[in-house]
């Protein structure tokens, strides 16, 4: 990894995400390419192929990432800077280590990496950039050498389509009185230990603020997670979406907006654990719920995508909304460390 904001070029950029299964005999080994030395039980991988299966064994995610790596290359196409736009996959095709050894053989020298996690914590930032040091090492010495794009959770590029998203969830819901809808903005749920070693939940609630903060301001609203994995024992963020849902049942509430402001396109964890398993749990509570959409290609999304690749290339001025300011890039060294697993 080389150093900061510097002026020096960059010869390319590199999109780096999870990556998801794209048939149902792609389901299994992906599953196994995600919990590797995690400690997940047969059990969940289990459940979990189970809601892949429900769609085909075929996750929504790289056809996501596909067509925001399109809309990159058209983004700097027209308006630059002009660099050619690579992806590679944590967990499933296309990996990022033959990624990185196309990048070599095409003469890349120094690349820029943009993560699809908008947010610190070693599975969204120290992970990825474990995966591009594994993916280097992989190629040899001809690998180029990558800089990771800082966070971006307070980026009005990410900021802006959730707010708009909020606002026309709770036009949909036809709300006049502004105490009336609970907002529960989501996120993938940690193991605790690993929330402890970052911020996480501290950027999560400044983007939370960002959106209900500028859109309702008065109505209820909190942080809740989703996507729970690893061993019943081990414990992790809470509550849970779908417990929330019951128990602000019982209160009286009956019209829900869920905001996913930890993720950055409606992949599975989007489409089955919210759109399918949440939205079942409120109907069953009688809640009324809408989901809103991640940001997806919106184009200031895409725009932003190319202003953090411009501000590395020329350090330009970073912009950030909101009390945190923009987050230091590259991260420090010993940020957000991994976890000690069990067993
Ligand atoms: C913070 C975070 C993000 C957000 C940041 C980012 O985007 O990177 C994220 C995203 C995602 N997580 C995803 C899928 C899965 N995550 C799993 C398991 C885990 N996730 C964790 C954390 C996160 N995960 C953790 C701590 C585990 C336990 C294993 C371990 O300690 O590492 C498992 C295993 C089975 C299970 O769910 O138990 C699966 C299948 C998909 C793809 C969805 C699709 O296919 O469309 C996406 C985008
Ligand atoms: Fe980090």
């Amino acid at each position: 990894m080389t150093d900061g904001t510097d002026a020096a070029r960059y010869d390319a950029v590199v999109v780096v995400s999870f990556g998801g299964p794209e048939g149902p005999d792609d389901v299994m080994p992906f599953l196994e390419n995600v919990t590797r030395g995690r400690g997940v039980p047969r059990e969940r991988l289990e459940e979990v192929a189970e809601q892949y299966m429900l769609f085909g064994g075929v996750s929504p995610i790289n056809a996501q990432t596909g067509a925001l790596v399109d809309a990159l290359r058209a983004e700097l196409g027209a308006d630059g800077p002009d660099l050619p736009v690579y992806w590679g996959n944590r967990n499933w095709r296309p990996y990022l280590a033959d990624t990185m050894a196309e990048m070599a053989h095409d003469g890349v020298r120094r690349a820029l990496a943009f993560v699809t996690s908008a947010y610190s914590s070693y599975s969204a930032c120290r992970q990825y950039l474990e995966d591009i040091d594994a993916a280097r090492a992989a190629v040899g010495p001809e690998a180029p050498s990558v800089d990771k794009i800082r966070q971006y959770w307070n980026h009005p590029g990410f900021v802006d389509p959730f707010r708009d998203g909020l606002r026309a969830a709770l036009a949909d819901l036809g709300d006049r009185d502004a105490r009336r809808t609970h907002l529960l903005f989501t996120a993938h749920s940690l193991p605790l230990s690993m929330a402890a070693s970052s911020d996480y939940e501290l950027q999560l609630r400044d983007a939370m603020e960002l959106v209900a903060g500028h859109v309702a301001p008065d109505a209820p609203r909190e942080l809740v997670w989703q996507s729970r994995s690893g061993p019943p024992q081990v414990p992790w963020l809470e509550p849970d979406v779908n417990d929330r849902l019951r128990t602000l049942s019982t209160t009286g509430v009956d019209q829900v907006v869920i905001v996913p402001v930890g993720f950055t396109s409606d992949h599975q964890e989007v489409v089955f654990d919210l759109d399918t398993q949440a939205a079942a749990t409120a109907r069953e509570v009688g809640i009324e719920v809408r989901r809103v959409p991640t940001p997806g290609v919106d184009p200031r999304f895409v725009r932003m995508v190319r202003d953090l690749v411009e501000e590395r290339c020329v350090g330009a001025t970073p912009v950030a909304l909101g009390p945190l300011g923009p987050r230091s890039a590259p991260c420090a060294a010993g940020c957000c460390p991994a976890p000690t697993r069990p067993g």
